[in-house]
């Protein structure tokens, strides 16, 4: 371990000023001069004018926070605390100043140093039955890494027998279930109350999801994507389609980093999710292998690929100063956990408590929704479930769907909204949910497709520029080049008809022009996008979608070429469609020159 501690900023806070040195803060310019109300001795016994001023910045970091912030008390600019008696008092203010707001005030830490107290309070909003927090955690890692047993132990309380026993409670299809092996995208929720305390109640086994959104503020939900290479097609779809807020990579400490953990851990990078590490099985690992494995994933963490800040989490102290920083990317926690005897779970589910959204509030902008998959219930019709990418969509909202595969959209009524299941009147930005449409047959819809306010004029297109990085490629891709593409949730093969370079080669970067092989779609400027067949690799953004040019209903009859022998066959068969995308992101895509898009140690 010392090795490790070596190359490792050994606390939290040290990576943080690591992160911080030389940044500016933004947040250092307010609309409301808060002077009156800084320092440590604010809360000890402000006045009524403080008192308002207060109320007003807290009521602002809840809503920076979406619903949520984390408050220092007796934190001085030196680091020195409160007497007792201030102390007691700053508490007893900040839980009015919590009830003003209708909130909980939970304390996460407290530090008593030479006569003096510190602390930090979560303060969360109590919702509405109907309204909860959602934060999406992509759940990736090799086959066998212990990720349905994780979300199964998380999820229903109860611990593993270490043979499978509490993965048993997720398998979806018949098929995992003799196998063990995860091949859809699955989905587990996770609730957390106003307390921060964990709603799920399993009665028989079984989970209520609308039991737990109702009682829930904070949602973790969990895309269980598949370990099996065979299955990749599907991981990179959950990843780019389903919108993950965080990436969770499971490594099994006795196997190591093997088999898809890079890949996975490249693809996180690529799409700029950030990514947490959960080490399982350490119950069962002999303690030089676990340091062998913690060694190596130090490494490929801090290797120019990722350029991350790895930390390790080994106290409340860790978890906090984590989760608090961790949008920001280039943070790495890593957590060392057993699902049999339950070690360090309270630690990870801490940090699932305290996760943020990176989402930014977009309720007045017209509304975008992503479609991910289509569903018929019997005795309501077709259902399609998505994200909303964008505004606010409500009951009886009209919405144009579409493209179809001549490239138009129409008028669809929104009948119905779910949420986890649960009947609600809206849904907003960054949220899930579920569509009972009506007058339309599930086969007029595929995945890809999208539901946007009409003010948005929507318009379907056959091309589109973007700017990518070859991560892979055997040999050299040239125009004709076909691939998939994947990009938010569409998943069509696109092929190359012109570029900014003669050829690409691994590591090469250029402007493509691509056009799809089979449907028109919606596309908008700034999405990342995959662009993949095989071991075949590339990321990038779309750059900009040419203006529609009325010709959009004509098929593209030109035949696939291949830019070189080894492409061959490899591009033929892949075309659904599907996928998704995220922008309007806290702070926006960066450049793509800016981006960990290197490949990591191949
Ligand atoms: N001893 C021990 N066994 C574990 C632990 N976590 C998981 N296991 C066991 O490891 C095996 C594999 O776990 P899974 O949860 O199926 O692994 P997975 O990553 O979901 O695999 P795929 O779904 O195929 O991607 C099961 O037999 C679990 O009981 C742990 O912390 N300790």
């Amino acid at each position: 371990m010392a090795n490790i501690v070596e190359q490792t900023p050994n606390t939290a806070d040290k990576a943080i000023s690591l992160l911080n040195r030389g940044q500016l803060d933004e947040k250092a310019v307010k609309k409301v001069d808060y002077s009156t109300v800084r320092g440590k001795s604010s809360l000890v016994s402000p006045s009524e004018e403080q008192f308002e001023t207060l109320q007003h910045r807290l009521k602002e970091l809840i809503e920076e926070g979406h619903g949520e912030t984390i408050y220092d008390v007796g934190i001085g600019d030196d680091g020195s605390g409160l007497t007792n008696d201030e102390f007691e008092a700053s508490v007893a203010t900040l839980h009015s100043l919590a009830a003003t707001q209708d909130a909980d005030c939970v304390l996460l830490r407290e530090r008593v140093e030479g006569g003096t107290s510190t602390a930090q309070y979560l303060v969360r909003k109590r919702l509405e039955s109907q309204d909860f927090l959602e934060i999406r955690v992509a759940v990736v890692g090799n086959v066998d890494a212990g990720k349905s047993t994780l979300l199964g132990v998380l999820t229903h309380g109860e611990l593993d027998n270490g043979r499978g026993h509490a993965r048993l409670k997720l398998f979806r299809h018949k098929h995992e279930m003799e196998s063990g092996r995860t091949s859809s995208v699955g989905n587990d929720i996770l609730g957390f109350d106003s307390t921060g305390e964990v709603v799920n109640r399993p009665e028989h086994g079984s989970l209520d999801w609308v039991k737990i959104c109702e009682k829930s503020t904070k949602v973790i939900t969990f895309i269980d994507l598949a370990g099996h290479e065979r299955y990749l097609k599907t991981t990179v779809f959950g990843m780019t389609g389903h919108m993950p807020d965080f990436g969770m990579l499971m490594i099994g400490a006795n196997a190591g980093i093997i088999g898809m953990t890079k890949e996975h851990l490249g693809l996180a990078l690529a799409l700029s999710v950030p990514v947490f590490v959960v080490v399982t099985k350490i119950d069962m690992c002999p303690p030089n292998i676990l340091q062998d494995t913690l060694r190596l994933l130090v490494r490929i963490l801090k290797s120019p690929g990722c350029r991350k800040v790895p930390v390790m989490v080994k106290t409340k102290d860790d978890v906090i100063v984590s989760a608090t920083n961790f949008v920001s990317q280039r943070l790495c926690p890593i957590f060392q956990v057993s699902n049999v005897n339950g070690e360090n779970l309270d630690l990870l589910k801490m940090f699932l408590n305290l996760l943020t959204t990176r989402v930014m509030s977009t309720d007045n902008d017209p509304a975008e929704f992503q479609i991910d998959d289509t569903y018929s219930v019997p005795g309501v019709g077709t259902v399609v479930s998505g994200t909303t990418l964008c505004g606010t969509i409500r009951l009886n909202d009209t919405l144009m769907l579409g493209p179809d595969p001549v490239g138009q959209f129409i008028a669809i009524t929104v009948k119905s909204i779910h949420r986890k299941r649960m009947v609600v009147r809206e849904v907003k930005a960054g949220q899930t949910a579920s569509f009972a449409l009506k007058k339309i047959k599930r086969s007029q819809i595929r995945k890809g497709m999208v539901m946007v306010s009409p003010s948005l004029n929507p318009s379907a297109t056959w091309e589109f520029d973007g700017e990518i990085l070859v991560l892979h490629h055997p040999t050299t891709i040239s125009s004709r080049y076909q691939a998939m593409v994947h990009c938010g949730s569409i998943r069509q093969t696109a092929s190359i008809l012109s570029m900014s370079e003669e050829c690409l080669r691994t590591g090469d970067k250029a402007k493509v022009r691509f056009r799809f092989i089979k449907y028109p779609e919606y596309l908008r400027p700034g999405q990342r996008l995959v662009f993949r067949e095989g071991r075949t690799k590339a990321v990038g953004n779309v750059l900009a979608v040419p203006p529609p040019t009325g010709q959009i209903g004509v098929r593209q009859s030109q035949k696939p070429q291949k830019s070189n022998p080894q492409a061959q066959g490899q591009n033929v068969g892949e075309n659904e469609n599907q996928p998704a995308q995220k922008s309007r992101r806290r702070g926006g895509q960066k450049p793509l020159a800016e981006q960990n898009t290197r490949t990591i140690a191949k």
